[in-house]
């Protein structure tokens, strides 16, 4: 299935409720954003999809907040122009959000006002949060399904975990889940193989009702093999026409709101799939190995490259060694693995993974759980 299979489609497909009624400005019809381009989005409407840019209301906003700029998963509010023409009039209130670095609007207190609280998908109600029960040699890492559960119910989503590649670990999964549970309390965690389809169709019933969904999780987690499983559940006889001649593909490619054919949506972006995955500052450094060098040449060790006397990493800048855009990512990242690292107790963290550790060294000894 794809949006194009639906021209004059039941809105409520995509998730719109009757709640969200009120909020449309007289004049307008809604909308969902399935994409951006600068100053522009692709958005499904009753009538279909179209191609809209922003209307003066929205830049003026954007302008002075970018949390104000549409994003994909966004409800708005599309103003007819001439020439069957439409404008992005307004954005619609959003029931959740994730931002650039898992900052939500709500609590980014030291981040406000500084250009960074750019939203990378609105509207979500279920995160999973995609933990591969087995990768490579390492098993679920607990601290990392904390901080994705912990960034899930922050947005205003509900986590769900999944424990991702179950087929791989033959026994002591019942033990990994239960380990997995008292991490997350209050949070579902399941086991998945999307390899053998095991737990897959359990995963779709969470997007009962045209719910919306995103998928966190590490690179390799099997979040992409999970969507085209889920992709695949009912897979209509369009989508198998299109995937014959390459457009079935061509359109999960172009828009990041995809509909499920057994009902509900999957958000995926490359921003979201690597919300929250950067936590600590070995992780930065490691993305940023040449300014990592370069600071080696900075004549004060915990130089900020800011305003320092003596800063190789400025020296570098002025005499074009380095792209400034570098060293803006590099400080955006710096501010959201500072704030990061204030979320989640790192003493209590450490307890749980040595404790888990100290499970697997004796399951290895036994001869539990090879792959
Ligand atoms: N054994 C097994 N392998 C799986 C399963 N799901 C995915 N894989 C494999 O794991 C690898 C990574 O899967 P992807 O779906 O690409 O992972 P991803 O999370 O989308 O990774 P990124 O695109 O890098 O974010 C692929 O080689 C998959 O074939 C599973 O259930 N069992
Ligand atoms: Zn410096």
């Amino acid at each position: 299935m794809s949006f194009d299979d639906l021209s004059l489609f039941d809105l409520s497909l995509l998730g719109w409720t009757a709640a969200r009624v009120s909020a449309l400005p007289v004049g307008t019809v809604p909308a969902r954003v399935a994409r951006v381009d600068r100053g522009a989005a692709e958005v499904i409407a009753a009538d279909g999809t179209h191609h809209v840019r922003y209307g003066a209301q929205v830049r003026r906003a954007a302008a002075a907040d970018p949390v104000a700029l549409p994003c994909v998963g966004d409800w708005v509010a599309l103003r007819p122009l001439a020439e069957g023409r439409s404008e992005l009039a307004a954005v619609l209130p959003r029931t959740s959000s994730f931002m650039r670095g898992g900052v939500s609007r709500t609590s980014r207190a030291g981040l406000s006002g500084d250009g960074q609280g750019q939203v990378l998908a609105a509207n979500v109600d279920v995160v999973f949060v995609a933990e591969p029960s087995m990768h490579a040699t390492d098993f679920a890492d607990l601290g990392r399904i904390e901080r994705l559960v912990a960034l899930a119910w922050e947005s205003g989503a509900t986590p769900v975990v999944l424990l991702t590649k179950s087929d791989l670990f033959e026994n002591g999964l019942d033990d990994l889940v239960s380990d997995v549970r008292a991490a997350a309390p209050g949070v579902d965690v399941h086991a998945v193989s999307s390899l053998l389809g095991e737990g897959v169709g359990l995963v779709g019933g969470y997007l009962a009702g045209s719910r919306t969904a995103v998928v966190l999780g590490p690179s390799g987690a099997g979040k992409s093999t999970l969507v085209n499983a889920l992709a695949e559940t009912a897979a209509m006889p369009t989508q198998l026409v299109r995937a014959a001649d390459g457009r079935g593909r061509h359109t999960t490619v172009h828009r990041e709101l995809i509909p499920l054919p057994g009902g509900g949506l999957v958000i995926d972006t490359p921003g979201i799939r690597r919300v929250g995955l950067y936590e600590m500052t070995d992780g930065v450094d490691l993305v940023f190995s040449d300014i990592d060098e370069l600071s080696r040449g900075c004549r004060f060790d915990d130089c900020d490259h800011d305003a320092e006397p003596g800063c190789a990493v400025i020296a570098a800048l002025e005499n074009g060694e380095l792209p400034e855009r570098r060293l803006t990512s590099w400080r955006k990242l710096q501010r959201e693995a500072a704030w990061m690292a204030t979320r989640t107790d790192v003493r209590l963290r450490k307890e749980r993974q040595n404790r888990w550790r100290q499970i697997h060294k004796e399951m290895r000894r036994s001869g539990r759980n090879r792959p």
